[in-house]
C-alpha cells in the first residue's frame, strides 16, 4: 500500500473481490441497501459474505444512505471499515451516524454534494468552505468529491469536476476522496491537476454494472504507479 489510495467500488461477485485484493486495491466497495434502485445495489444479506472476504491490509467501505436509524443498524450488522453517506444526509444526521460508528471503530465518509440545492438541504449553505469546516470539526473520517449523485445515480459518464475537487481537497485536513468518470487513461491527468491523493473509480474499470474487468484494473494500477513512488505518505 502507498500514498495514493485506491477504492473500487460497486463490487458484486466474489472473483471481484479476491482481483481487487491480488491487485493491491486499498479499499472495497460495496453499495449496499442504497435508499434508490441502482444497479450496484446489494442487500445485507448479498453484502455480508463479500465483506467477510476482505481481509487487512485492505479495507472495505458499504455506500448506503437514509436516517441515522437505518444507517447505524446497518452498519452494526455488517461490519465495514468504512460507511460512504452518498443520499441525502444533513450534516446533524452525519455527526449523529459518525459519533455513533465511531464506538464500532467504523470510518465515516461524507459526501460534499456537488449540486447546490442538495448543499442547502443537507447543510443550510451553499458556501464550500462552511461546509468543509464543519465536516473537518466533525468526526467524520474524511470527505468525498463525486459528480455522482442521487439524482444520477445509475447514469454513466458523469464527468468530474476537477475545480470542485481542487477546492476541497486544498480547504479540508481531513483525507479527500475524489470519483466520478475516472479509468486507466485519465486518472493521472486528474491525480496531477487536483494533488488528489485518495480515488474512487466504479464504472471506469467495469464491463458491465458490478461486473469488474481485470484488463481495465490492471491498466489503472499501472497508471497509478508511477505516482504513487512519487508523492510522500500522507495518512
Ligand atoms: O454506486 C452507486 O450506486 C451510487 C449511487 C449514488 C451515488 C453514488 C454512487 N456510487 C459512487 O459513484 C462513484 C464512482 O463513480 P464512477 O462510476 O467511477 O464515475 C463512487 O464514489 C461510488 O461510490
Amino acid at each position: 500500500m502507498s500514498s495514493i489510495k485506491l477504492k473500487i467500488c460497486g463490487l458484486k461477485r466474489e472473483k471481484d473481490v479476491q482481483l481487487c485484493m491480488k491487485l493491491g486495491v486499498d479499499i472495497l466497495g460495496f453499495v449496499t441497501e442504497y435508499p434508490m434502485p441502482v444497479p450496484w445495489n446489494l442487500s445485507r444479506t448479498e453484502a455480508l459474505p463479500l465483506l467477510n472476504i476482505v481481509q487487512s491490509p485492505h479495507g472495505s467501505c458499504i455506500v448506503t444512505g437514509g436516517t441515522p436509524g437505518k444507517v447505524i443498524e446497518l452498519a452494526a450488522n455488517l461490519r465495514p471499515s468504512m460507511v460512504q453517506l452518498h443520499y441525502k444526509e444533513t450534516l446533524e444526521e452525519t455527526i449523529i451516524i459518525s459519533d455513533a460508528l465511531r464506538k464500532l471503530n467504523i470510518d465515516v465518509i461524507k459526501t460534499v454534494p456537488p449540486v447546490m440545492e442538495d448543499r442547502i438541504s443537507q447543510f443550510g449553505t451553499v458556501d464550500i468552505e462552511t461546509i468543509i469546516e464543519e465536516l473537518c470539526r466533525s468526526s467524520v473520517y474524511g470527505l468525498l468529491a463525486d459528480s455522482r449523485v442521487p439524482s444520477n445515480a445509475s447514469a454513466n459518464g458523469a464527468e468530474l469536476d476537477l475545480k470542485f475537487c481542487s477546492q476541497i481537497i486544498n480547504l479540508s485536513s481531513k483525507p479527500v476522496i475524489i470519483a466520478g468518470g475516472m479509468n486507466a487513461g485519465n486518472v493521472c491527468n486528474i491525480l496531477m491537476q487536483t494533488g488528489a491523493d485518495f480515488i474512487d473509480v466504479m464504472t471506469g474499470v467495469e464491463n458491465s454494472p458490478g461486473e469488474k474487468d481485470a484488463e481495465s484494473l490492471s491498466r489503472l494500477l499501472a497508471s497509478i504507479q508511477p505516482l504513487k513512488n512519487q508523492r510522500p505518505p500522507h495518512f
